[in-house]
């Protein structure tokens, strides 16, 4: 019996707050989507995993499934999602259909806790039932409400489950009932078991798992966090320093927090001479204490010449995470006359988020002049420092 897992991971994550999509955020060292699928791609019930993405995430995508490498056999190459979760997996669905498998398990990326056993008794319900969700019950008294918040009835708790995923099915029945929905113009179904239900399928319910949630809401990372520090070891928390400098020269731009910044000079540097992007760097090889961005990328070797500093700052965050840690926040002071900072903020901070696989409340950018004096207040250069905290096991070199 051929099984595939459909990972659906083309959400915006809006609810989740700023930042990277949730799916790609990072979740105690591993982005979300690398926990999620390393629990379908490790299960040997499963014979082939598709995630279904968004096409501006294929870097994060590809960056997040680098770390799976011993268990890419059975990944098949992503496809695009679509408007609505329903649409993503109908494109899932579709790209599985040439190898039709018997039995297909559709799971949000955005739910990283699935358990082997609850896998295990996914396939099982698809197999004997053909169409089957996770359930729990419900421990709170569900209300349903009116237009006005008026309370119009109280539901028997008894009969309430609230539906997590994977949802199980035979793949050729999921596959039509979703031709069916689209050919009816309907693409807003919240999950595959009210789609097969609408499409006049039997749908039941197996057990699901109170542990299974999905990161929706940013404080469902903060207790997901919470979780999995306490089920791993003892974090100590380090503190790194970082400071750079580059001369003005000729040119049109700067960079500065990986954005092209236009201004009257450019900077004389080996690579781009991001001072910003240097800084941090820095302050995190500090916090490892791991030597200094001329230890990782010596300034003498051609290689480096003109290169790009956020291949720097994702290296450095590289280490961290190597060694079993989290970059926990990023701050960074830039110091010159002009070009202002103000203006460019936000779009720095997104930048630095994404290459740091960070949210954006994990990254902060400020800056001074420094009054007209010493060499920035001469415009004769720029600077920026930065601090770093990480978290490391405890028993980490
Ligand atoms: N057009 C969409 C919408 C959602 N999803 C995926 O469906 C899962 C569950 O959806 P949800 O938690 O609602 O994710 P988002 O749509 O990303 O969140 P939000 O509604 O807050 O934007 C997620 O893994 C999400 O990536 C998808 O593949 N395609
Ligand atoms: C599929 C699902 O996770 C089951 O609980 C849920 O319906 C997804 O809903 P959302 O509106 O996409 O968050």
């Amino acid at each position: 019996m051929s099984v595939a897992a459909l990972i659906v991971a083309a959400g915006r994550g809006s609810r989740a707050g700023e930042g990277i999509p949730k799916q790609y955020r990072d979740l105690q060292g591993r982005p979300v989507l690398a926990r999620t699928l390393a629990g379908f791609l490790s299960h040997p019930g499963i014979d082939h995993v598709l995630v279904v993405t968004h096409p501006d995430d294929r870097d994060l995508y590809e960056a997040s499934i680098a770390a799976l490498a011993p268990l890419q056999s059975a990944l098949l190459p992503c496809v695009n999602g679509g408007e609505t979760r329903q649409d993503s997996v109908r494109n899932g669905l579709e790209a599985l259909a040439a190898s039709a498998p018997e039995i297909v398990l559709v799971h949000d990326a955005a739910r990283p806790f699935a358990s082997p056993e609850l896998i295990d008794r996914a396939i099982e319900a698809a197999r004997v039932r053909d169409a089957a969700v996770p359930g729990t019950p419900v421990t709170d008294t569900i209300k349903v409400i009116g237009s006005r918040l008026e309370v119009v009835s109280t539901p028997d708790r008894g009969s309430l489950r609230a539906v997590q995923t994977p949802q199980a099915f035979r793949f050729r029945l999921l596959l039509d009932a979703h031709r069916k929905a689209a050919a009816a113009r309907l693409h807003d179904f919240t999950d595959d078991g009210a789609l097969a239900e609408w499409a006049g399928l039997p749908v039941h319910v197996f057990e699901g798992e109170s542990g299974n949630i999905k990161l929706t809401h940013p404080a469902d990372f903060l207790e997901a966090e919470r979780r999995l520090r306490g089920s791993s070891m003892a974090h100590i928390t380090k503190l790194g320093t970082g400071f750079d400098v580059h001369a003005f020269g000729d040119g049109d731009h700067v960079w500065l927090g990986g954005i092209k910044v236009p201004h009257d000079r450019g900077v004389i540097a080996h690579s781009d001479g991001d001072v910003i992007l240097h800084a941090l760097t820095d302050a995190i090889l500090g916090a490892l204490a791991d030597g200094d961005i001329g230890t990782h990328f010596p300034p003498s070797d051609p290689q480096w010449r003109g290169a790009s500093s956020d291949r720097f700052l994702a290296h450095a965050v590289g280490l961290v995470r190597e060694r079993g840690g989290i970059v926990d926040h990023l701050d960074a002071t830039l110091l010159c006359e002009a070009p202002r900072l103000g203006p460019h903020r936000e779009a720095m901070r997104q930048r630095i988020a994404e290459i740091a696989g960070l949210r954006l409340d994990q990254v902060s950018l400020k800056a001074t002049t420094t009054e007209k004096l010493g060499f920035t207040g001469r415009s004769e250069g720029i600077a920026a420092q930065a601090a770093a905290t990480i978290r490391l096991p405890e028993a980490s070199p």
